[in-house]
Order: C-alpha cells, then sequence, then structure tokens
C-alpha cells in the first residue's frame, strides 16, 4: 500500500485543498502505480481524497451531470448523509443469472489494483440491479441492465458538515502523469467552487402533466387471478405492480424532482441513478434491503400498508386497524420469516426486532427491522443474491410468483423493486429496495407501484393502495 499524497488533504474545511502541483510524493505514488501496471499488465488505480467546503453533494451532481456518464446519488437526510458518485474509474454491466457473483468478482478485481493509504476508508462500488435477470425477450432492450456496477471516478459524501471527494484516477502504462495530473486538478477546483442549491426550475401546474395509466381491469384481474392460484394452492402471495406514465411539456429535471423527495421524505433514502445514455431512476424508498456497517447487518421486513389519516384521530384508527388485520399480519410475516429462512440459510443467526409502524408522508406500513452479525466469509453480494426479490416485492413460492408476475403485469420492471446501492468490498453496504420510484428519459417518467395479494385481498382496495403510492413520486415530478 502506498500513502495518499498528503497535499491533495486540506488542513482546514475551508481551504482548498491546494498545492495542486504534483509534488515529489504524488509524482511518486503515480509513477507506482503505473509501473505496477506495466508489470502485471493491468490498470491500477490511485485513490486521492480531499476535504472540501460544506457543499451539496446533490448540486454538485446536477451541475457535473454529463448524460453520457454513469452516476448514483444517495442521501437520508435525517442522518445528515449524502453520497454523489458521477463518472466511472472502471463500470461494467451484466446480464445473466449470475449477476451478484459477477459483480463480486467485479469489485475483488479493481479491489486488488487500488493503491491507497492505510488511514483511507475502502473505496465503493455502486450497483443497481434490474428487478428481474433476464427481462421478458418480448421488450424493448431495458434502459437499465440486469446489474450495473462502477467505481466512481469522482465520489462525494456529506456526513453533517464534513465533505470529503474522493477520486479514483487509473493508471496505465502509457499515461502521461502531467496530463492526468492536470485534469484532477481542474475537477477539485471547479467542485470545490459549486456552493449553489439545486437550482430549481418552474413548478408545473398538474394538469400540465399528462398521464397515462395502464388499465386498471388489467391489474384487478390479474389480482383475481392470483386470488384463484392462491386458493388453489400454486400461490401464497404476489406482488403485483402497475405503471403510470407521465409526460410533461417540456423536458423533466430529475435532480429538482430527487431535490423535492429528499425535503419531502427525510425518514427515506432518496437515490438516482444515471445509465450514461440519458435515462434517470429516481425515488424515495423506505425499504433497505441490506444494510452492512462492519458485518453488522440489517434488513427491513415491510409489507401491509394503510393511508395517513387527515386527522390524528382518523390516523390512529387507520393505524390500529392495520396492525389488527389478520391478511395484513399474514401479507407481513411472510416477508419477515422469508428473510430470516435466506439469512438462516447462510449459516447466520438472524434476531428480528419488535413490529413496528413504519410511518411515511401518505402512507404507513408494518416494519419487523431483522439484524445478524455476518462473519468475513460473507460477501455482501451473496447476501443479496439470496434476499432479492424478498415476498415484499416477489411472493412466495418465488419462482411461481415471479412467473405470475411476467405473465401479468403489462412491462418489464426494469429497476423498480431491484436492488440499489454501494458496497465497499470490505464489509459494508447499503441497498435499498427501488420502490416509490419512476424511471425518468427527456419529458417522460414511468412510475410503478405495487401491492402484495394474499387471500382475503380485495381487488379495488388494492388498485387503490397502487395509486397511493405513485403519489409522492407524481408531486416530486411536478417540481421541474
Ligand atoms: C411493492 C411496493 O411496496 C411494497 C409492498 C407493500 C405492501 O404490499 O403492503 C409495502 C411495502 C413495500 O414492501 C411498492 O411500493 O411498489
Amino acid at each position: 500500500m502506498h500513502a495518499v499524497p498528503s497535499s491533495v488533504r486540506s488542513s482546514s474545511p475551508l481551504d482548498l485543498p491546494f498545492d495542486l502541483h504534483p509534488g515529489s510524493e504524488q509524482r511518486a505514488v503515480l509513477m507506482a502505480a503505473r509501473e505496477r501496471a506495466r508489470r502485471r499488465g493491468c490498470p491500477q488505480v490511485v485513490v486521492l481524497r480531499s476535504e472540501l467546503p460544506p457543499v451539496d453533494p446533490l448540486a454538485v451532481l446536477q451541475a457535473a451531470y454529463r448524460s453520457d456518464r454513469l452516476y448514483g446519488y444517495w442521501e437520508r437526510r435525517d442522518r445528515h448523509h449524502a453520497i454523489a458518485a458521477f463518472g466511472a474509474a472502471a463500470s461494467a454491466t451484466f446480464a445473466t443469472v449470475r449477476r451478484f457473483v459477477q459483480v463480486r468478482e467485479f469489485v475483488e478485481r479493481w479491489r486488488a489494483r487500488l493503491l491507497a493509504s492505510e488511514e483511507a476508508s475502502t473505496p465503493k462500488f455502486f450497483c443497481s440491479f434490474a428487478f428481474a435477470a433476464a427481462p421478458p425477450a418480448s421488450v424493448p432492450p431495458p434502459l437499465f441492465p440486469a446489474a450495473t456496477v462502477f467505481l466512481p471516478h469522482h465520489q462525494l459524501e456529506r456526513c453533517g458538515e464534513r465533505v470529503e471527494l474522493t477520486t479514483h484516477l487509473v493508471l496505465s502504462p502509457q499515461n502521461d502523469l502531467d496530463a492526468l495530473w492536470a485534469n484532477y486538478c481542474r475537477d477539485l477546483r471547479a467542485i470545490a467552487c459549486i456552493r449553489s442549491e439545486v437550482v430549481p426550475t418552474p413548478i408545473l401546474p398538474a394538469q400540465w402533466l399528462q398521464h397515462r395509466e395502464s388499465r386498471p381491469e388489467r391489474f384487478t384481474a390479474g389480482v383475481s387471478g392470483a386470488l384463484e392460484a392462491i386458493a388453489a394452492e400454486q400461490l401464497e402471495k404476489v406482488v403485483l405492480a402497475r405503471s403510470l406514465e407521465v409526460v410533461a411539456p417540456l423536458p423533466l429535471n430529475p435532480f429538482a424532482s430527487l431535490d423535492f423527495l429528499r425535503r419531502q421524505h427525510p425518514d427515506c433514502f432518496a437515490f438516482a441513478v444515471g445509465n450514461g445514455r440519458n435515462a434517470h431512476f429516481i425515488g424515495a424508498s423506505p425499504e433497505r434491503l441490506l444494510s452492512a456497517r462492519d458485518r453488522h447487518l440489517v434488513s427491513d421486513a415491510l409489507a401491509g400498508s394503510a393511508p395517513r389519516g387527515a386527522t390524528p384521530a382518523e390516523d390512529a384508527r387507520l393505524a390500529a386497524a392495520l396492525l389488527a388485520s389478520d391478511k395484513e399480519q399474514r401479507e407481513h410475516a411472510l416477508v419477515r420469516e422469508f428473510i430470516c429462512l435466506r439469512l438462516r440459510q447462510l449459516g447466520l443467526s438472524p434476531q428480528m426486532g419488535p413490529l413496528q409502524l413504519m410511518q411515511l408522508a401518505n402512507i404507513q406500513h408494518l416494519w419487523t427491522p431483522v439484524r445478524a452479525l455476518a462473519d468475513t466469509g460473507h460477501s455482501i453480494f451473496d447476501i443479496l443474491s439470496h434476499l432479492h426479490p424478498t415476498p415484499a416485492v416477489a411472493g412466495l413460492p418465488r419462482a411461481r410468483a415471479c412467473d405470475y408476475i411476467q405473465s401479468s403485469e403489462a412491462g418489464d420492471r426494469s429497476l423498480y423493486a431491484g436492488p440499489l446501492g454501494w458496497a465497499d468490498g470490505n464489509g459494508n453496504a447499503e441497498f435499498v429496495v427501488g420502490i416509490r420510484s419512476a424511471e425518468v428519459v427527456g419529458a417522460r417518467a414511468r412510475l410503478c407501484a405495487g401491492a402484495g395479494i394474499v387471500a382475503g385481498s380485495d381487488p379495488q382496495a388494492e388498485l387503490a393502495e397502487v395509486q397511493l403510492k405513485w403519489q409522492a413520486m407524481l408531486r416530486a415530478l411536478g417540481r421541474t
């Protein structure tokens, strides 16, 4: 391991980190990386870190956005934590059933090529997985591959007032070190100068947004068919989703929508992913598929839903009815038990937390956090592949539920309900389930939302639940 060049770290958050001319120390690290690249016959990565003034990572992402570059964004507003990752030092996409293994291998391969100091926390790899490993053959090629992973060129992480920029420079034997360094300095200066808020654009009146819903009868027929399959004991639960297309009179602004989402839903994970071809997937998800901190794992069992009430009394009545409902409890228990079972199959000892209510802005859910302690033999990606898709977004038995989803839903789910997040290859990770979300391309957005069907479900009530789940995103898209 080599030391991070000390002169690229600022002494005070208000200073620019600078001496921006590579001193002999930086030159030595860059040259060592280039030499190692020559010896090993593959590129090597130098990690540069720098503390910056307290900029807003979302404003920086918006300013730095280029339609031909991958990006990822994660924020938990109530935890004062945000990460913007943009540009790729290295990236790959996969479209096979081995996609989680392939992503793990990619992360291992690139981690072995990093030259970083001991003190440096390990770099984060950003990943997005579509709901299905292979979309149905009949649909047009997906905007987002079944799996995408990238080591960002720049990663800007804000924890409270502390902002750190991590840059990954890829070195090959033929690299011109002066040119590489000059580009790095140019980017660093530009990023440090962005002080603005996310640029807001006009709020579109609701009537300017055209809505094209997939036919409600298709959804209710799907629910009725699912209820028959449940009665015939072919299925226990299936989660059926509907899509809604929104067409605006001018290009939508996903960053302004995300800014609105993070402010309205500070208790959710606001996320955005760009595919490098001008398509965005944005949302505010309440559901962690997997969070790992120093091997302490948490997965949210989240299923069973009711609206929030307009008054405190109505809200309390709806919450009490949700907790007392046999149907909602069964729907929830299947998810909780599935997560525990899958973790046990990996040799872990999951502990269920108490059943709680998760009360969000316009909807409330039954929620059980499941915790476990992983040992070093467990890869985050193996755990993810065991958990995804849970019966909160697919059903049981899982394979049959997925077949039913594919035959009954109108289009491909793409990233909707897929795992999105980052892993550092060192046992730390944060992956959410990509729900309460929309795919945004130009002036169009496609929203998806689903509801869990079990014995006792009512097609009209499930239709209303899906419509309720669209609301947060619909409001955000108007902020464009
Ligand atoms: C499938 C969605 O949400 C999931 C389904 C829920 C339910 O059926 O009660 C609740 C929370 C989520 O796990 C969605 O928002 O699209």
